[in-house]
């Protein structure tokens, strides 16, 4: 079974939480994540994040601390997440990869159709929000 590390993004800002919705092909195609992507060869999940966020939204972050690392066993592979609480810098979170984005506040938050791996990083999103 294939297993895979990824880094992902957990912004806050005015009290919301930034998510984004995958594409519309590929595995988990239109579901919602918190962006982020794969650790490379030997890489840290500190550094990657970083990398992927600047690669994938134009945008600079830097990371205020480890939030939470999820395993989850999805039907065609293994995933490792680890989840990071991060200050945006500078940049507009310029969709590329994603077909949609929003800021949603604690109110909401589970309602939106997220990546089943997701869901653990979502409810301690939910004790950080008002
Ligand atoms: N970035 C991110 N990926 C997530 C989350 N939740 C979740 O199950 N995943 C899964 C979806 C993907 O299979 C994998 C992340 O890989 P990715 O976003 O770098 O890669 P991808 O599948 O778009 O494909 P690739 O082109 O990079 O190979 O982790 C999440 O919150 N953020």
């Amino acid at each position: 079974m294939k297993h895979i590390e990824v880094a992902a993004a957990v912004l806050l800002e005015d009290n919301a939480v930034f998510a984004a919705q995958r594409g519309h092909s590929g595995p988990l195609a239109g579901r919602w994540e918190f962006p982020g992507g794969k650790l490379e060869e030997g890489e840290d999940g500190t550094v990657a994040i970083v990398r992927e966020i600047e690669e994938e939204l134009k945008t600079q972050i830097e990371v205020v601390r480890h939030l939470i690392t999820v395993e989850h066993q999805y039907p065609t592979f293994f995933l490792t997440m680890h989840a990071y609480l991060c200050r945006r810098i500078y940049g507009d979170l310029e969709l590329s990869e994603h077909i949609a984005s929003c800021w949603i506040g604690k109110d909401d938050l589970l309602t939106l159709d997220w990546a089943e791996a997701d869901i653990p990083v979502a409810r301690e999103v939910e004790k950080l929000l008002r």
